[in-house]
């Protein structure tokens, strides 16, 4: 095993799996810390995905270390912490007190925050995150259901949230290749700088990042990070030639999508599914909370469709979201959806349903928290980040597609099924 990653959510782990995998490196997402007795003998990079992004920050430390200890026992010989392209966190946290807990756990006085993921619009210049053309205090994250985001700042951020002594390491250096970065690293390791943010406009950028960051023994960011990683370690003679990929095949059954992400994208997804004759049901959260409306109605209408996938969502616009937690506290709105979108994943399943698509990054860590396999086999990419996956170590598997919120093309729910083998 080279590569232990630690990612704070399921979408995320699975798009940071998906680009390992793409890159030749032999890569399994568990679901949380898996149990003793897991095969990794024919693995180059682990991604071990929680559940930790919005929960208090004491716990999303506590959920990494052990993340982080059996990642070690497992042989990891680098480390990565994967959150979100959008830097999703409160100001709380949790992205600069896990930072800090690994940094200390592994005993390493240096490490890298770049989120940038060009493919999907995140770039990071003069220390200032964008989405697309707007900044991301200006962009929808600002309207996000649990971790609106204000601030643009990567420095800024990451300071607020930790200890560290953050410093930044500009696009200027990065354009003049890995030795001007590696040599930016221990110039800012001389200054006693911690936490370095590193700004990125292009894969070529992030792949000179990697090169530069091989040393190092934790890296932090987004998926994009990770592109220039295995290559290290194949220069290293460390990484085995691909071989042959393991065959990916989707169970028969019936297809359903779910989707509680509030994100612009997902919406827009949602729209042209519509407009395309998809059947849909919308959830709404005080029926739910007020119990007028059981699982079992949902199960009911879902199981009754006779198109080929039919969606359920919450997804709501930004003044619904904001109704809805006013009424039941922002917390309770998210955990009551997630819960029941979870209990209906667990209904279809029984009815039969085998091929699924989840949207939203919580959504899918409890929809997948309730089916819950042991791991996830990648397969074939829908849109950057997104892959179908596999479930291992049930005796019914399901194919899964877990999208990102924001991720996706605007026919996302719509062309994902025709490219499933
Ligand atoms: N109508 C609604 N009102 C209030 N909260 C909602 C509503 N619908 C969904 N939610 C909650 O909003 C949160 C959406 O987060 P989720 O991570 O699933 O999506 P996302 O943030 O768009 O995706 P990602 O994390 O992948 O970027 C969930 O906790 C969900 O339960
Ligand atoms: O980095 C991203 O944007 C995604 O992988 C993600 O973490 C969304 O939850």
């Amino acid at each position: 095993m080279l590569l232990g990653a630690i990612a704070d959510d399921l979408t995320g782990a699975t798009d940071l799996a998906l680009m390992l995998s793409r890159e030749g490196m032999r890569t399994i997402q568990t679901i949380g810390v898996p149990k003793a007795g897991l095969d990794l003998l024919d693995v180059d990079a682990v991604v071990v995905a929680l559940k930790s992004r919005t929960n208090p920050a004491a716990e999303a430390v506590a959920m990494s270390l052990e993340a982080l200890s059996f990642l070690q026992t497992a042989g990891a010989k680098q480390f990565l912490f994967k959150y979100c392209s959008t830097f999703d966190s409160s100001p709380a946290g949790n992205i600069g007190p896990v930072t800090e807990a690994l940094m200390q756990a592994l005993n390493t006085d240096l490490t890298i925050v770049c989120p940038a993921f060009p493919a999907n619009g995140r770039t990071i210049y003069k220390g200032h995150l964008f989405v697309g053309d707007q900044l991301l205090c200006d962009s929808p994250m600002r309207n996000h259901p649990l971790t609106p985001m204000t601030d643009s700042s990567l420095v800024r951020l990451m300071a607020g949230q930790s200890q560290l002594k953050v410093g930044l390491v500009t696009r200027e250096t990065v354009g003049q290749g890995a030795s001007a970065v590696a040599e930016a690293f221990e110039a800012a390791r001389s200054k006693g700088e911690e936490a370095l943010v590193v700004d990125a406009l292009t894969d070529a950028d992030l792949r000179v990042i990697g090169e530069a960051a091989g040393g190092l023994t934790l890296i932090t960011g987004g998926s994009g990070i990770a592109l220039g990683l295995p290559a290290n370690f194949r220069r290293a003679g460390l990484l085995r030639p691909a071989g042959d990929a393991l065959a990916f095949s989707a169970p028969a059954g019936r297809s359903m999508i779910l989707a509680g992400s509030c994100s612009e994208a997902t919406r827009g997804q949602i729209r042209t599914a519509i407009d395309a004759g998809v059947p849909t049901l919308k959830l709404d959260p005080m029926a739910i909370a007020e119990g007028r409306f059981p699982v079992e109605d949902a199960l009911s209408w879902a199981l009754n469709q006779s198109a080929r996938a039919p969606l359920i969502y919450s997804s709501a616009e930004p003044d619904e979201v904001k109704a809805a937690q006013s009424a039941l506290g922002r917390e309770r709105a998210g955990s009551l959806i997630e819960h029941f979108l979870a209990e209906i994943a667990l209904g279809l399943r029984a009815a039969g349903v085998r091929r699924l698509i989840v949207a939203g990054g919580e959504t899918s860590g409890a929809v997948v928290g309730a089916l819950a396999p042991d791991a996830l086999f990648i397969g074939p990419e829908i849109d950057p980040g997104v892959p179908w996956t596999l479930t291992l170590g049930q005796t019914e598997p399901m194919a899964l597609a877990l999208k990102s919120g924001n991720f996706g093309a605007p026919d996302f729910f719509l062309k994902a099924w025709d490219i499933l083998p």
